[in-house]
């Protein structure tokens, strides 16, 4: 079950939606105009019960129905310039905070796109999309809402308090009474629903988790008739979300129920209080009516401060949730020219190399322990060692995708540690295993292999690699692939994703057991072709069978995290019984049986040729 991996920090939730100012700083002159005209909007309100009092002591105890026209078109004018003032507040936000939300959007993007991938190797894609999708948008919606409201609704609960005061200060004070404890209530709600908002947003990333999954991952579910236990882990953790959620909503009722019932008995007992004074004549029964009306107009106000402090709340959230992306350092690059030379030795060397992954028990032996290897110009050397024995991981390191621990990995001398990474990118090329391809034409996949190739290197590169299966496909080049290109065959995939590791021409080539999906024939062909790809590039190539080996000039025995052996196929046969073993694809106890097993892989050697 997807955990979410971020520690997260108790900072408080201004400090964190602080953190939001460069992105609002830009349109601030929006917001602040348009909580102008929202304040503006809000106190126009308050004229309404002055009006009122105006006509309860003069036109309607005069008994003067003009007067009471006039004033109820007062009241209508009132109305209408209220209701265009709030039009207009929503009109101004609208657009500026869509931008908003895109810009930080897409600078999420461009961020996860440059950390590594250590980092996305340990959190799960659903938080990542949950970060990028909901809590943006409840972004947005604290921009245009609470944040506004908060400082509207204070404003009007202070003016209305002045208006109150100036009719009735006793009665004005009944109405403060509830203050003080609702202050208290509201702090205490704070923190409550702040841990409940946290649970449940860092739980709608694990369900997004699951889904993902189960949705990639289709054809196993289906192919293993998992439905029914996918079915039952999602529903666990949709019953702890919907758990999460009812507490939450249990917080957000006890604190509306608090907060408008406290009022709610206030302006009753000012009411009883106002009708005594009226009675004894110490107050005008306008003032009262204006009184009560003006109580009433700031009840919504009042009200709402539950609410607007809940989502302000999950906003707080939400910016923690997307700056624990965002405050992750990227990968770091080499400054200056990008050229660092430290040696005179050309090909691909890799010096006393080691590497752990940052994830990994720290007591536990590193991947690769201390990897020496020296890959001449030209040559093509097959890594081969059994299974979790490091070949992937040491690949791995020649694009960078992880940093070794210690240790170097030179290219015709250049540290790949002080290159700029798009030279590297430049001068090495990979294919993985599991061939990955984007929602994009079969064209557009392949070229994602070379900045700047045409038309002339994609038809090489597809003949190279074998796929010419694609000028059958209905659109040719241009047809588009699904989902990780889960419309074409595992062989066709591979065949692409070799296609773009050579489309470059580099001068370095990584191949991560790149034939293993295809059948015998095409596997055959694509030997061929890339013999002559081979020929003029330096390349590692992972390998598990005697017929990947035999594209390879030499053999490099990779066990217990270092090379163990280096020769040529036949000289390891003979020297090395694990490579003899591994060669024959003989079990475990064949191991020991080196001479064997030699001679079997020997058999199949020949028959591959
Ligand atoms: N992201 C990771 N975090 C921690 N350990 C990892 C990670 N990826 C791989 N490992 C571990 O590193 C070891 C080497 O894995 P690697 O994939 O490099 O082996 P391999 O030789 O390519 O295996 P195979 O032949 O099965 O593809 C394994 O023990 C694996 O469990």
């Amino acid at each position: 079950m997807p955990e979410t991996p971020a520690e997260h920090t108790d900072r408080s939730a201004v400090r964190s939606l602080l953190r939001l100012w460069p992105y609002v700083r830009p349109i601030r002159l929006r917001l602040f105009s348009a909580a102008f005209v929202a304040v503006l909007a809000s106190c126009l309100g308050l004229v309404i019960p002055l009006v009122l009092k105006w006509m309860v002591d003069g036109p309607v105890a005069g008994r003067d129905p003009g007067g009471v026209w006039l004033g109820a078109l007062y009241l209508l004018l009132l109305g209408l310039a209220e209701a265009g003032l709030f039009g207009l507040r929503r009109w101004l936000v609208a657009r500026p905070l869509a931008g908003v939300e895109a810009s930080m959007r897409a600078d999420l993007y461009r961020h996860m796109q440059r950390l590594p991938v250590a980092f996305h190797d340990r959190w799960p894609s659903g938080q990542l999309l949950s970060r990028g999708t909901t809590d943006l948008t409840l972004l947005r919606m604290f921009l245009a809402f609470p944040l506004t409201f908060l400082f509207v609704n204070a404003t009007t609960i202070l003016v209305g308090f002045v208006i109150l005061f100036d009719q009735a200060w006793s009665l004005g004070l009944v109405l403060l009474a509830p203050a003080v404890p609702l202050v208290i209530l509201c702090s205490l709600f704070e923190t409550k629903y702040s841990v409940a908002a946290r649970g449940a947003q860092d739980q709608v990333g694990d369900l997004t988790t699951v889904v993902e999954e189960s949705v990639l991952g289709i054809r196993i579910v289906k192919g293993f008739g998992r439905h029914r236990s996918q079915a039952l882990a999602f529903h666990a953790l949709s019953r702890r979300l919907r758990g999460t959620e009812l507490v939450k909503a249990r917080l957000l009722a006890g604190i509306w129920a608090l907060i408008t019932t406290l009022p709610e008995l206030a302006i009753g007992a000012a009411l009883v209080l106002g009708t005594v004074q009226v009675a004894d004549g110490a107050l005008s029964a306008g003032t009262l009516v204006a009184f009560l009306s003006t109580a009433l107009a700031l009840r919504w106000p009042v009200e709402s401060i539950g609410f607007l402090l809940a989502m302000s709340q999950e906003s707080a959230t939400a910016t923690e949730r997307y700056f624990e992306v965002m405050d992750v350092a990227q990968e770091r690059d080499a400054d200056g020219d990008g050229r660092a030379r430290v040696s005179d030795e050309p090909g691909m060397v890799f010096e006393g190399v080691e590497f752990r992954y940052p994830d990994a028990d720290p007591a536990s032996a590193p991947v690769l322990a201390r990897v020496d290897l020296r890959v001449r110009p030209g040559e093509t050397m097959a890594l081969v060692g059994a299974t979790g024995s490091g070949k992937t991981t040491l690949t791995a390191l020649v694009p960078r995708l992880h940093e070794v621990t210690a240790g170097r990995i030179t290219l015709d001398g250049e540290d790949i540690a002080g290159m700029a990474r798009p030279r590297l990118r430049e001068l090495v090329s990979v294919a993985f295993e599991e061939p990955t391809l984007f929602s994009a034409t079969v064209g557009e996949n392949v070229l994602m292999g070379a900045e700047g190739a045409g038309e002339e290197e994609l038809r090489r590169a597809l003949s190279v690699a074998q796929a010419d299966f694609v000028h059958d496909l209905p659109h040719g080049l241009d047809t588009q692939v699904g989902e990780q290109g889960l419309s074409l065959s595992g062989g066709q995939r591979q065949r692409l994703a070799l296609a773009r590791a050579v489309v470059g021409r580099p001068r370095f080539l990584v191949l991560d057991d790149p034939l293993s999906a295809l059948d015998v024939h095409t596997e055959t062909r694509v030997e061929a072709a890339l013999r002559q790809v081979l020929a003029r590039t330096t390349a590692v190539v992972v390998a598990h069978r005697p017929s990947t080996v035999m594209l390879a000039d030499r053999v490099a025995l990779l066990s217990g995290g270092r090379i163990s052996a280096v020769g040529t196929h036949q000289e390891l046969l003979r020297t090395s019984a694990e490579y003899a073993w591994l060669m024959s694809g003989a079990t475990e106890a064949g191991a020991g049986q080196g001479s064997s097993a030699a001679e079997d892989a020997t058999a199949e050697e020949g028959s591959t040729r």
